[in-house]
């Protein structure tokens, strides 16, 4: 050992550690925190005990070789191997994890229901791209636990998780098996529990899937922060343990013994205290299941695991909150799925078919948002937890029960002072009290949302007010325009059949039949116009009555009462992290308590002050979160049922007007159909019979056709009647100017029967103001 070190110093040629505080301890290791003599990097140095040199020369290489031969960013890298100065023992120099491995960070209060969803899915993306690197080079590993999977900080600030500790591992192809024994008791494969726990003679052979239990196991712990086999009195009852992983069915995630002797809680599912969201759960349960699959029968091979966590990790997440059950449900779903199938999955949570869902984002209904076809991946990026999309029912205005509350328990303290049950009572204490504030935090998140979703509600409901609205002064104007022309139709038809009456026998026969012709439609016109006048004036002053009322006098935003409800004010979760740091505290205190072995007089005294005060703090928490969050939410969530079924109430008219509004703009177009029907018919006839008639007297039906015609009837010299004949002629003259006049204009009309007709059909287009857009 080199001179100029501090005693506690160790090197190796390029390497020098300090070994006062190690960074770990492993069953054949102590890892040190290191530098490079190079460049002073800090790195860990992994020196083994005497329990690692008994190992076999062969088995101590394979951890060396194992590590030279792995390369990836989910593999603890290998810096250098290195003789140890003055022992000539051989250390692992590996890249330094800052943060610990995840076993320490299941440690930590904050950690002790499971981790967090988004950090849990990138351990399971980590260490699944971790362990196909390890497959892809026939490597099995034997020792996969939370303990060996360590936290790196990338520069961007997101967590990496590595695989570490190839002590176990050796090289092994999928079909190759082995006979040695490795591993931690918990997380091994009950076949070889029973071979390496309870030492049962039978020369079993274990393959590489032994690795897949262990990842189950690893993957249930970092869910929810416990094991999940689990018998009475943990490592003392080992035989129950290997009855409880045998034993249990296909599908089970979990068997708990809660008492000596007593039966075995069974469960598919994960615990209610677990902080994955309910969609994550779907995800992970079966994958949990498939994993810790005993039955060799139904095993996974490392094919399926890889495809199933790409399947579960790949996915997007869609962030929606239900404000009648005051829930927030996270949708995963795979990017290139469409709204159709985005709701199924919204249905499968949250029990609303998918047919009947009414979502709303930033006030406008999510389809008029985005299209149908669209991929979820092009959905709006502001959609979050902070700002999901709200899902109502369009057919319920019944609000659900309140959600219950699933707090874990804080552990029954008794005053006798025990500083090993002392010490693990208080870190139960600490994870209560964390669970508690993270739940304060996630019911105060569900207040905001509900105000969020009253405003967004209301601007939907208001903005479908005035749509609807605008629509109806647009139908009003083109029904009053269609009117007016069936009313100028009929006069001019008037005042043509009068003139063609007068003009002669031929023309009055013609104006019969014309009448004839054309009374049906035109009386069938008139009864579509009453029509759509009546609708009109209903469906107008109910809209009117609505428009005061909600445009005008905003009578639903008005009924809203926003401050009440936990806020952001209140201070809540601030104010149980002040009871969690002094829990804190006394943790520390207790800690070093325990390492003491006897206590004076005074000390127990403060020891036993800690746990009065510790229960006084827990009673604080609880009842400030149960005594004031949660009544607070509980009444603004009666206040919301209260509003909401009024505010549906506006929804449903808003459905009705709009039927109602469709309606009308259908019978207002087939008013206009049988207007350019009328018209066209009318046209049509007339000049058919004006050219029979210009036909009979061998010209056309011009005007000097007709002066011919009048003329052949009355210019027998009648002197008498002469001077009433000319007057005859010239009113016929007249007539037939004013009846050309008449058919210019019938032409006239009908173009702009057509353009009514055209924007008739482009109704619909116009501003997006047809209300079949909200259907
Ligand atoms: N690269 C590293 N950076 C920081 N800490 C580390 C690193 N490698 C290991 N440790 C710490 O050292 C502990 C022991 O390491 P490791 O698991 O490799 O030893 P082991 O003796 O093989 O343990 P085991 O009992 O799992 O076989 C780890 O649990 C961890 O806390």
């Amino acid at each position: 050992m080199s001179r100029h070190l501090h005693s506690a110093s160790r090197e190796s040629s390029s390497y020098i550690w300090d070994t006062q505080y190690p960074l770990g301890q492993g069953a054949t290791s102590m890892v040190f925190r290191g530098r490079s003599k190079r460049d002073g990097e800090e790195v860990a140095v992994k020196v083994f005990t005497q329990a690692g040199h008994m190992r076999p020369a062969d088995v101590q290489m394979r951890e060396y070789d194992v590590m030279r031969k792995l390369k990836h960013q989910n593999i603890v890298s290998l810096l250098d191997i290195e003789e140890e100065i003055g022992t000539h023992n051989q250390v692992i120099v590996m890249e330094l994890s800052y943060s610990g491995t995840l076993f320490n960070m299941l440690e930590e209060p904050q950690n002790a229901y499971g981790l967090e969803e988004s950090e849990y899915f990138l351990v399971l993306a980590h260490v699944a791209a971790g362990m196909k690197h390890l497959r892809d080079n026939d490597i099995v590993h034997r020792d996969i636990k939370p303990g060996n999977i360590l936290k790196y900080v990338a520069e961007d600030g997101t967590s990496v998780y590595k695989l570490t500790d190839f002590g176990a591992a050796r090289e092994l192809q999928e079909e190759e098996q082995f006979m040695s024994l490795y591993g931690t008791e918990e997380y091994l494969h009950p076949d070889m529990y029973e071979r390496a726990v309870l030492r049962t003679p039978a020369r079993k052979q274990f393959g590489v899937t032994v690795d897949l239990w262990s990842l189950g196991v690893t993957f249930f712990h970092v869910a929810t922060g416990h094991l999940p086999f689990r018998p009475f009195g943990g490592r003392r009852n080992r035989d129950k343990m290997h009855e409880i992983t045998t034993q249990k069915a296909s599908g089970i995630i979990s068997g708990i013994q809660r008492s000596d002797k007593g039966p075995v809680e069974w469960s598919r599912e994960l615990p209610p205290t677990c902080r994955l969201s309910l969609g994550a759960r779907k995800l992970v349960t079966p994958f949990l299941a498939g994993l810790l699959e005993s039955d060799a029968d139904k095993v996974w091979q490392f094919e399926k695991f890889f495809t199933q966590a790409k399947n579960i990790t790949i996915k997007t997440v869609i962030h929606i909150f239900c404000p009648t059950s005051s829930t927030c449900w996270r949708i995963y779903t795979n990017k290139e799925n469409r709204m159709s199938h985005l709701q199924e999955l919204i249905a499968e949570q949250s029990e609303i078919p998918s047919g009947d869902q009414l979502l709303i984002f930033e006030g406008h209904q999510l389809c008029d948002l985005v299209d149908h076809l669209s991929p979820v991946s092009n959905y709006p990026k502001s959609i979050s937890e902070q700002s999901p999309i709200f899902v109502y029912s369009r057919t319920l205005d019944e609000v659900s029960k309140f959600p219950p509350v699933n707090l874990p328990e804080y552990p029954r303290m008794s005053m006798t002072v025990v500083p090993d049950v002392d010490c693990s009572q208080v870190k139960q204490c600490c994870a209560v009290t964390n669970y508690i504030m993270m739940d304060t935090e996630h019911c105060h998140l569900r207040s905001e949302l509900l105000r969020h979703s009253v405003r967004d509600f209301v601007s939907y409901v208001y903005r479908r007010y005035q749509h609807l609205d605008d629509y109806l002064g647009q139908l009003r104007l083109h029904c009053s325009t269609a009117r007016q022309w069936l009313q100028n139709f009929a006069q001019m038809g008037r005042h043509t059949l009068t003139l063609l009456g007068c003009l002669s026998a031929d023309t009055a026969k013609l104006a019969t039949e014309m009448e004839q012709i054309t009374a049906d439609l035109m009386n069938n016109c008139f009864e579509l116009s009453s029509q759509v006048e009546s609708m009109l004036s209903k469906v107008g002053s109910k809209l009117d009555r609505l428009a005061e009322s909600q445009l005008k006098r905003r009578q639903l935003q008005k009924e809203w009462k926003d401050d009440i409800g936990c806020q952001q004010r209140d201070r809540c979760k601030e104010r149980i992290e002040v009871h969690f740091q002094s829990m804190v505290r006394i943790m520390i205190l207790f800690k070093e308590d325990k390492r003491k072995r006897n206590m004076s007089m005074i000390e127990e005294q403060f020891h036993k002050h800690g746990k009065s005060k510790l229960t006084v703090l827990c009673t604080k928490a609880k009842s400030l979160y149960m005594g004031y969050c949660v009544d607070q939410s509980e009444r603004q969530f009666q206040e919301f049922s209260k509003w909401y079924r009024r505010a549906h109430t506006c929804f449903i008219e808003s459905e009705q007007l709009n039927l109602q509004l469709s309606e009308l703009a259908d019978k207002q177009t087939e008013f206009v159909r049988k207007l350019a029907k009328l018209s066209s018919q009318y046209c049509q006839s007339m000049e058919e019979k004006l050219s029979r008639i210009g036909n009979l007297s061998g010209n056309n039906a011009s005007l000097d056709g007709f002066k011919a015609q009048a003329n052949n009837h009355w210019n027998k010299p009648r002197p008498e009647v002469l001077n009433q004949i000319n007057h005859r002629l010239k009113l016929s003259e007249d007539a037939l100017q004013s009846l050309m006049k008449d058919s210019n204009l019938n032409r006239e009309m009908l173009t702009q029967l057509a353009m009514l007709v055209d924007k008739d059909a482009n109704m619909d287009r116009l501003d997006g103001l047809h209300p079949s857009q909200y259907g």
